[in-house]
């Protein structure tokens, strides 16, 4: 289902944890809310899922306006699945008794039950475990029950909080991957929260930026890496340099400025104009020069990442290091040629 959201509002005593929020999130969307903790990240989840009343705004799912203009359709009637971090299985029945729950008190005959169970079932690779307890299960096995429970009740949106923060990083992964997969094969529009900006990108199709109760930004991660239209964008989604320049001149979505003696160009917003900007640097935008000329710079410090070394480098005329990343290794006090292939101009 289509999910809209039309400048909502909650507040908490005198504190706004939402504070008018626009969102629109197509139908099919692994869409992902990502912000700091106590952002709102979770007052929205449960907005959306009907289990918290909104102030003001309007909340509209597959069309119907179920929040909003003194109407509040209640969770159960609002057709969503959720899957909360804490996964709130039934401790006494087994995992196909969990799955079948909803269907059963749904009223849907036996033998459809067990049938869709199964499917369900398969889909997250649990078929072997459905006789056990929950409390006979991993993290992440418990985690998977919870999605066929989704699954099973044929939730075509799926509201997930946090699911995989109390998980391992290795199942941690192998978790990502699977949600990946649930959400090909179901085709459920997902909306996820995570604090976490590496699931985000490794997750999502969209993702929405949250800060102190407001969306700052929402586009495709890799937009989001490489064009953040804020500061604080920028500095929240991936390892980044920001730094002060004097734009020289602006040719279309181009810009170029002076850095220690060299000429560097990078990309910019429509309508950039020449004079003091903020330039942002991913350590991906800086590599090691293959020509005669390059931007000289002198290792501060560096740290292996297993692959590859972090490098941190001071450039004359700038007050902070930045970072790039070499395949070898590397000392402070070593000298190198480097080439700043891409950049971004953050909008003034
Ligand atoms: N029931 C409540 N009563 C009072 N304040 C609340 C309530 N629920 C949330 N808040 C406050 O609203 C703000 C947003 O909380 P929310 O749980 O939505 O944040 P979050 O981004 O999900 O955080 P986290 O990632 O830590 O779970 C916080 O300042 C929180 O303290």
């Amino acid at each position: 289902m289509t999910i809209q959201l039309s400048s909502i509002t909650k507040s908490f005593g005198g504190h706004r944890a939402l504070d008018n929020v626009d969102l629109q999130i197509d139908e099919g969307t692994f869409f992902v809310v990502l912000g700091p903790s106590g952002c709102g990240k979770s007052t929205l989840l449960k907005s959306i899922a009907g289990l918290e009343p909104i102030d003001a705004g309007e909340i509209r799912l597959g069309g119907r306006i179920v929040a909003g203009n003194r109407v509040h359709v209640p969770p159960e009637e609002r057709q969503v699945g959720v899957v909360f971090q804490s996964y709130a299985l039934w401790p006494h029945m087994s995992v196909a008794g969990n799955v079948a729950f909803p269907l059963e008190t749904a009223g849907t005959p036996k033998q459809q039950v067990s049938k869709r169970v199964q499917d369900c079932l398969e889909t997250v690779a649990l078929t072997p475990y459905q006789t056990r307890k929950p409390s006979d299960l991993s993290g992440g096995q418990r985690q998977r029950v919870a999605l066929a429970r989704c699954l099973a009740q044929g939730a075509s949106t799926v509201l997930m909080d946090e699911p995989l923060a109390n998980l391992d990083p290795h199942l941690r992964n192998s978790m990502e991957e699977e949600l990946a997969e649930f959400h090909r094969t179901s085709g459920a529009t997902t909306v996820f929260i995570t604090h976490d900006q590496r699931e985000a990108m490794a997750l999502a199709d969209k993702v929405a930026v949250m800060w102190d109760g407001r969306i700052l930004q929402v586009d495709d991660p890799d937009t989001l890496y490489r064009r953040p239209l804020s500061q604080r964008v920028a500095g929240f989604i991936g390892r980044s340099a920001i730094i002060p320049v004097v734009i020289q001149q602006v040719d279309g979505a181009t810009a170029r400025f002076e850095l220690a003696g060299a000429s560097v160009e990078v990309d910019c917003p429509v309508g950039t104009r020449p004079g003091p900007a903020q330039v942002l640097l991913r350590p991906d935008h800086i590599v090691l020069s293959t020509g005669a000329y390059g931007l000289p710079v002198q290792i501060v410090r560096t740290t292996y990442r297993g692959g590859h070394w972090e490098v941190f480098v001071s450039v004359e005329g700038l007050e902070e290091p930045i970072m790039m990343n070499l395949s070898r290794r590397a000392t402070p006090g070593e000298r190198l040629q480097v080439e700043i292939i891409r950049g971004w101009v953050l909008p003034g």
